[in-house]
Protein backbone atom coordinates (compact mmCIF):
# COMPACT_ATOMS: atom_id res chain seq x y z
CA UNK A 1 0.00 0.00 0.00
CA UNK A 2 0.87 3.43 -0.79
CA UNK A 3 1.15 6.45 1.13
CA UNK A 4 2.68 9.57 -1.50
CA UNK A 5 2.77 11.50 1.58
CA UNK A 6 5.26 9.81 3.29
CA UNK A 7 8.99 10.13 3.25
CA UNK A 8 10.46 6.73 4.33
CA UNK A 9 13.85 8.75 4.86
CA UNK A 10 12.79 10.92 7.28
CA UNK A 11 12.44 10.47 11.49
CA UNK A 12 9.40 9.28 12.29
CA UNK A 13 9.35 12.62 14.93
CA UNK A 14 10.52 15.98 14.61
CA UNK A 15 9.91 18.59 16.78
CA UNK A 16 11.50 21.94 16.36
CA UNK A 17 11.64 24.96 18.65
CA UNK A 18 7.75 23.56 19.87
CA UNK A 19 6.03 26.42 21.95
CA UNK A 20 2.29 26.05 23.30
CA UNK A 21 0.48 27.82 26.24
CA UNK A 22 -3.01 28.10 27.46
CA UNK A 23 -5.05 31.16 28.60
CA UNK A 24 -5.74 30.51 32.24
CA UNK A 25 -7.94 32.77 35.06
CA UNK A 26 -4.42 33.54 36.27
CA UNK A 27 -2.87 34.42 32.87
CA UNK A 28 -1.20 32.77 29.71
CA UNK A 29 0.79 29.79 31.08
CA UNK A 30 3.72 28.99 29.08
CA UNK A 31 3.92 24.82 28.80
CA UNK A 32 6.01 24.36 26.24
CA UNK A 33 8.76 26.83 25.44
CA UNK A 34 10.77 25.88 22.36
CA UNK A 35 10.93 22.26 22.87
CA UNK A 36 13.03 19.85 20.10
CA UNK A 37 12.98 16.51 19.58
CA UNK A 38 13.70 14.23 16.80
CA UNK A 39 12.62 10.29 17.24
CA UNK A 40 14.01 8.07 14.46
CA UNK A 41 12.31 5.35 13.00
CA UNK A 42 12.21 2.14 15.15
CA UNK A 43 12.87 4.19 18.00
CA UNK A 44 11.18 4.39 21.75
CA UNK A 45 11.75 7.60 23.69
CA UNK A 46 10.61 7.36 27.20
CA UNK A 47 9.08 11.14 28.05
CA UNK A 48 9.06 11.56 31.98
CA UNK A 49 8.53 15.04 33.77
CA UNK A 50 6.50 16.13 37.04
CA UNK A 51 2.45 16.57 37.19
CA UNK A 52 1.99 19.40 35.32
CA UNK A 53 5.35 19.76 33.40
CA UNK A 54 3.60 19.39 30.01
CA UNK A 55 4.06 15.95 28.74
CA UNK A 56 0.44 15.10 27.69
CA UNK A 57 0.24 18.67 26.29
CA UNK A 58 3.58 17.58 24.28
CA UNK A 59 2.10 14.28 22.97
CA UNK A 60 -1.20 15.83 21.93
CA UNK A 61 0.75 17.96 19.73
CA UNK A 62 3.09 15.28 18.12
CA UNK A 63 -0.52 13.08 16.94
CA UNK A 64 -2.03 16.18 15.74
CA UNK A 65 -4.41 16.22 18.12
CA UNK A 66 -4.01 20.31 19.38
CA UNK A 67 -1.37 22.78 17.22
CA UNK A 68 1.45 24.13 18.44
CA UNK A 69 1.47 28.54 18.82
CA UNK A 70 4.89 27.99 17.68
CA UNK A 71 7.51 25.83 16.01
CA UNK A 72 7.81 22.73 13.49
CA UNK A 73 6.16 19.23 13.71
CA UNK A 74 6.79 16.88 11.34
CA UNK A 75 5.50 13.15 11.38
CA UNK A 76 6.97 11.02 9.41
CA UNK A 77 8.09 13.90 7.19
CA UNK A 78 4.88 15.36 6.73
CA UNK A 79 4.40 18.99 8.64
CA UNK A 80 1.46 18.80 10.53
CA UNK A 81 1.68 22.47 11.57
CA UNK A 82 0.12 24.05 8.83
CA UNK A 83 -2.56 21.43 8.52
CA UNK A 84 -6.33 22.36 8.81
CA UNK A 85 -8.70 19.82 10.95
CA UNK A 86 -9.20 17.84 8.18
CA UNK A 87 -5.55 17.25 6.92
CA UNK A 88 -4.43 16.69 11.15
CA UNK A 89 -7.75 14.16 10.96
CA UNK A 90 -6.20 11.90 7.92
CA UNK A 91 -2.84 12.36 9.74
CA UNK A 92 -4.06 10.69 13.29
CA UNK A 93 -5.59 8.15 10.94
CA UNK A 94 -2.69 7.23 8.43
CA UNK A 95 0.77 7.60 10.62
CA UNK A 96 -0.03 7.89 14.53
CA UNK A 97 -1.16 4.97 16.93
CA UNK A 98 -2.53 6.46 20.30
CA UNK A 99 -2.80 4.10 23.46
CA UNK A 100 -4.12 5.93 26.33
CA UNK A 101 -3.93 4.96 30.04
CA UNK A 102 -8.19 4.48 29.67
CA UNK A 103 -8.42 2.09 26.79
CA UNK A 104 -10.61 3.98 24.98
CA UNK A 105 -12.02 1.09 22.77
CA UNK A 106 -15.44 1.77 21.34
CA UNK A 107 -18.15 -0.13 23.78
CA UNK A 108 -20.63 -0.83 20.63
CA UNK A 109 -17.82 -2.84 18.60
CA UNK A 110 -16.43 -6.37 19.50
CA UNK A 111 -13.00 -7.00 20.11
CA UNK A 112 -12.43 -8.24 16.13
CA UNK A 113 -14.48 -4.47 15.21
CA UNK A 114 -12.33 -2.56 17.48
CA UNK A 115 -9.05 -4.11 16.36
CA UNK A 116 -9.53 -3.68 13.23
CA UNK A 117 -11.38 -0.21 13.20
CA UNK A 118 -8.20 2.26 12.68
CA UNK A 119 -6.66 -0.18 9.94
CA UNK A 120 -10.12 -0.56 7.87
CA UNK A 121 -10.70 3.81 8.19
CA UNK A 122 -6.92 4.13 6.83
CA UNK A 123 -7.37 1.29 4.30
CA UNK A 124 -4.53 -0.73 5.43
CA UNK A 125 -6.27 -3.46 6.77
CA UNK A 126 -3.69 -6.76 6.31
CA UNK A 127 -6.09 -9.66 8.19
CA UNK A 128 -2.64 -11.79 8.19
CA UNK A 129 -0.93 -9.29 10.61
CA UNK A 130 -4.35 -8.47 12.87
CA UNK A 131 -4.12 -12.08 13.12
CA UNK A 132 -0.89 -12.16 14.31
CA UNK A 133 -1.07 -9.26 16.51
CA UNK A 134 -4.27 -10.78 18.22
CA UNK A 135 -2.12 -14.54 18.21
CA UNK A 136 0.63 -12.63 19.91
CA UNK A 137 -1.55 -10.17 22.72
CA UNK A 138 -3.26 -13.24 23.34
CA UNK A 139 -6.71 -12.00 22.52
CA UNK A 140 -7.41 -14.37 19.88
CA UNK A 141 -10.10 -16.45 21.69
CA UNK A 142 -11.75 -12.88 22.78
CA UNK A 143 -12.36 -11.63 19.32
CA UNK A 144 -16.43 -11.84 19.79
CA UNK A 145 -16.77 -10.37 23.31
CA UNK A 146 -17.67 -6.74 23.76
CA UNK A 147 -15.16 -4.80 25.45
CA UNK A 148 -16.92 -4.67 28.90
CA UNK A 149 -16.67 -8.09 29.32
CA UNK A 150 -12.80 -8.18 29.46
CA UNK A 151 -10.39 -7.66 32.47
CA UNK A 152 -8.74 -3.81 32.21
CA UNK A 153 -5.40 -6.07 31.16
CA UNK A 154 -7.36 -7.68 28.03
CA UNK A 155 -8.64 -4.43 26.83
CA UNK A 156 -5.31 -2.89 27.10
CA UNK A 157 -3.70 -5.31 24.81
CA UNK A 158 -6.99 -5.21 22.60
CA UNK A 159 -5.90 -0.98 22.78
CA UNK A 160 -2.06 -2.15 22.23
CA UNK A 161 -3.28 -4.27 18.69
CA UNK A 162 -5.81 -1.25 17.51
CA UNK A 163 -2.55 1.31 17.20
CA UNK A 164 -1.21 -1.09 15.51
CA UNK A 165 -2.86 -2.40 13.29
CA UNK A 166 -2.77 -0.24 10.59
CA UNK A 167 1.53 -0.22 10.99
CA UNK A 168 1.99 3.55 11.31
CA UNK A 169 5.13 5.49 11.73
CA UNK A 170 4.27 6.89 15.31
CA UNK A 171 2.83 4.86 18.56
CA UNK A 172 1.85 8.00 21.20
CA UNK A 173 1.29 5.95 24.46
CA UNK A 174 -0.05 8.08 27.13
CA UNK A 175 0.69 6.42 30.54
CA UNK A 176 -0.36 2.96 28.29
CA UNK A 177 0.06 0.60 31.33
CA UNK A 178 -0.84 3.22 34.35
CA UNK A 179 -4.22 1.33 35.04
CA UNK A 180 -2.58 -2.16 35.48
CA UNK A 181 -0.65 -3.72 38.17
CA UNK A 182 3.14 -4.29 38.30
CA UNK A 183 3.25 -7.76 36.19
CA UNK A 184 0.54 -6.98 33.55
CA UNK A 185 2.36 -3.53 32.90
CA UNK A 186 5.61 -5.01 32.48
CA UNK A 187 3.90 -7.68 30.29
CA UNK A 188 2.05 -4.66 28.44
CA UNK A 189 4.78 -3.03 27.78
CA UNK A 190 6.90 -5.88 26.57
CA UNK A 191 4.83 -6.67 24.35
CA UNK A 192 4.23 -3.26 22.80
CA UNK A 193 7.83 -2.40 22.31
CA UNK A 194 7.85 -5.96 20.87
CA UNK A 195 5.15 -5.50 18.50
CA UNK A 196 6.15 -1.95 17.45
CA UNK A 197 9.33 -2.68 16.37
CA UNK A 198 7.54 -5.45 14.31
CA UNK A 199 5.25 -2.74 12.58
CA UNK A 200 8.48 -1.01 11.73
CA UNK A 201 7.09 2.28 14.04
CA UNK A 202 8.54 4.70 16.39
CA UNK A 203 7.35 4.63 20.10
CA UNK A 204 7.15 7.42 22.09
CA UNK A 205 5.53 7.25 25.81
CA UNK A 206 4.69 9.04 28.52
CA UNK A 207 5.41 7.18 31.70
CA UNK A 208 5.63 8.12 35.72
CA UNK A 209 7.70 5.55 35.85
CA UNK A 210 11.42 5.07 35.96
CA UNK A 211 11.44 1.69 35.84
CA UNK A 212 9.42 1.60 32.88
CA UNK A 213 11.30 4.12 31.47
CA UNK A 214 14.44 2.02 31.94
CA UNK A 215 13.02 -0.55 29.76
CA UNK A 216 12.81 1.98 25.91
CA UNK A 217 15.40 2.95 23.94
CA UNK A 218 15.68 6.72 25.40
CA UNK A 219 14.59 9.14 27.89
CA UNK A 220 13.88 12.54 28.22
CA UNK A 221 12.72 14.69 30.90
CA UNK A 222 10.43 17.82 30.56
CA UNK A 223 10.95 20.22 32.50
CA UNK A 224 10.41 23.97 32.91
CA UNK A 225 9.39 24.13 29.19
CA UNK A 226 12.28 22.34 28.22
CA UNK A 227 13.76 18.64 27.42
CA UNK A 228 16.84 17.34 29.62
CA UNK A 229 18.35 13.90 30.38
CA UNK A 230 16.34 12.51 33.70
CA UNK A 231 17.75 13.11 36.73
CA UNK A 232 20.05 10.94 38.05
CA UNK A 233 17.76 8.03 39.55
CA UNK A 234 17.53 7.31 43.19
CA UNK A 235 19.30 4.41 44.74
CA UNK A 236 16.74 1.60 45.15
CA UNK A 237 15.87 1.07 48.83
CA UNK A 238 18.17 -0.88 50.29
CA UNK A 239 20.71 -0.65 47.73
CA UNK A 240 24.20 -0.84 48.46
CA UNK A 241 26.06 2.91 47.14
CA UNK A 242 29.01 1.92 45.93
N1 LIG B 1 -6.76 23.09 27.79
C1 LIG B 1 -6.06 23.62 28.78
N2 LIG B 1 -6.33 24.86 29.26
C2 LIG B 1 -5.59 25.42 30.25
N3 LIG B 1 -4.54 24.80 30.85
C3 LIG B 1 -4.23 23.56 30.42
C4 LIG B 1 -4.98 22.91 29.38
N4 LIG B 1 -4.42 21.68 29.17
C5 LIG B 1 -3.40 21.58 30.05
N5 LIG B 1 -3.29 22.70 30.80
C6 LIG B 1 -2.27 22.98 31.82
O1 LIG B 1 -1.01 22.82 31.20
C7 LIG B 1 -0.07 22.20 32.10
C8 LIG B 1 0.48 20.95 31.44
O2 LIG B 1 -0.57 19.97 31.37
P1 LIG B 1 -0.30 18.48 30.84
O3 LIG B 1 -1.57 17.74 30.94
O4 LIG B 1 0.37 18.57 29.52
O5 LIG B 1 0.76 17.98 31.93
P2 LIG B 1 1.32 16.51 32.23
O6 LIG B 1 2.81 16.64 32.39
O7 LIG B 1 0.83 15.56 31.19
O8 LIG B 1 0.64 16.20 33.63
P3 LIG B 1 0.22 14.81 34.33
O9 LIG B 1 1.48 14.05 34.57
O10 LIG B 1 -0.42 15.27 35.61
O11 LIG B 1 -0.74 14.12 33.41
C9 LIG B 1 -0.83 21.96 33.39
O12 LIG B 1 -0.53 23.01 34.27
C10 LIG B 1 -2.28 21.99 32.97
O13 LIG B 1 -3.10 22.44 34.01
Amino acid sequence: MTDALADPASPALDLRDVRKGYATPQGRLEVLRGVSLTLARGESLALTGESGSGKSTLLHLAGGLDTPDGGEIRVAGQATSRLDDGGRAALRRDRVGLVFQQFNLAPSLDVAENLAFQARLSRREDPAWTAELARRLGIADLLSRWPEQLSGGQQQRVAIGRALAARPALILADEPTGALDEAAADAALALLLELTAEAGGALLMVTHSPRLAARLDRRLHLHAGGLAEPPAAEPAPGAVRS
